[in-house]
């Protein structure tokens, strides 16, 4: 057979990140699992009982390198819920391939995770989306993955899910629509959007004739991430949840004189912790009463642990 370039992790030397990973928390069976956006570590925070586990301590964990990217794996509960929290996650302008980036996800799966939220910080193109306003992921637009750049690119795990995976119920609905009611009574409704997140492959931010694309293409939010970690989720089974904390609108104004940074990126998150905390800590219990009511039909899509 001719021979492929290297796309992966083989299904062993996961196993492996988990058996590491089960020395260090014995006994620990997470339900939900959370990958914390650009700034967005705080919510990794407020888990009771934690335990961190730095991500140079894990055999072959890539190393964090984005500014409000804190590096590190958090166990522990909510409410009663077990919870494993990565604390910065991994982006494909970092220099990581896809198969690295998503790699945690899969190790999440092995670990017990069925509930996978997934949070970015993103911009707005709405001119109804404000910063620190969240818009809760009904969908996404993959241009990285349109362009064949896919974490399940290389020969497939069939431990994990099946070639050929279907998305278009990755973002559950009924996970959706509690978001949007949790929302609601936790007083967040004027701030809360339902949408669609576009994923470009940064690291930069895009230009107006982009944006303007990406717009009539039916995207509300845009980053540079997130979209690799629900197709890795969706195909081994994970019931997936999102949310983008808008922190900057998109300018699509050429006489405009904003520039969108970083630093308004990580400042807007953190205004936004207190409640974006009580969002996410508010969703991991209604996945843990989700789970408490009976099993969920797991994997729509073939995953099959
Ligand atoms: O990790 P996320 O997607 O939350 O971070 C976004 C995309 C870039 O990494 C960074 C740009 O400011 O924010
Ligand atoms: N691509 C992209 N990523 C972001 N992350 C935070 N804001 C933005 C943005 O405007 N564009």
């Amino acid at each position: 057979m001719e021979s492929r370039e290297h796309l992966g992790y083989s299904y062993e030397q996961i196993l492996q990140v988990v058996k590491f990973l089960k020395l260090v928390v014995p006994n620990f069976k997470p339900l939900v699992g959370v990958i914390c956006g650009s700034g967005l570590g705080p919510l990794a925070d407020s888990l009771s009982d934690k335990i961190e586990v730095p991500y140079e301590d894990i055999p072959l964990f890539p190393a964090s390198t984005v500014v409000g990217h804190g590096g590190k794996l958090v166990f522990g509960t909510v409410g009663g819920v077990p919870v494993i929290c990565m604390k910065g996650r991994f982006h494909a302008y970092e220099g990581y391939p896809l198969w690295k980036v998503v790699m945690p996800v899969r190790v999440m799966r092995l670990m017990g995770v069925e509930y996978l939220i997934v949070t970015n910080a993103a911009g707005g193109i709405p001119s109804s989306m404000n910063v620190g306003d969240i818009m809760i992921i009904k969908d996404h637009v993959n241009m990285m993955g349109m362009g064949g750049q896919n974490p399940l690119r290389g020969p497939n795990i069939e431990e994990f899910g099946p070639r050929f995976p279907a998305m278009n119920k990755t973002y559950d609905r009924a996970l959706v629509k509690a978001g949007l009611k949790i929302a609601e009574s936790l007083g967040m409704e004027d701030m809360t959007h339902e949408g669609v997140y576009g994923c470009v492959g940064g690291p930069n931010y895009e230009t107006i004739a982009e944006l303007l694309m990406l717009q009539s293409c039916g995207v509300d939010s845009v980053g540079m991430s997130t979209a690799h970690e629900v197709i890795a989720a969706g195909h081994c089974g994970m019931k997936v949840f999102g949310f983008s904390l808008i922190t900057n609108k998109a300018i699509l104004d050429y006489d405009s004189s904003e520039v969108p940074n970083h630093e308004e990126v990580i400042a807007a998150a953190k205004a936004k912790e207190a409640k974006l905390q009580g969002f996410t800590e508010a969703m991991i219990k209604h996945m843990g009463s989700l789970k408490n009511a009976g099993p969920p039909s797991m994997c729509s899509c073939g995953g099959r642990r």
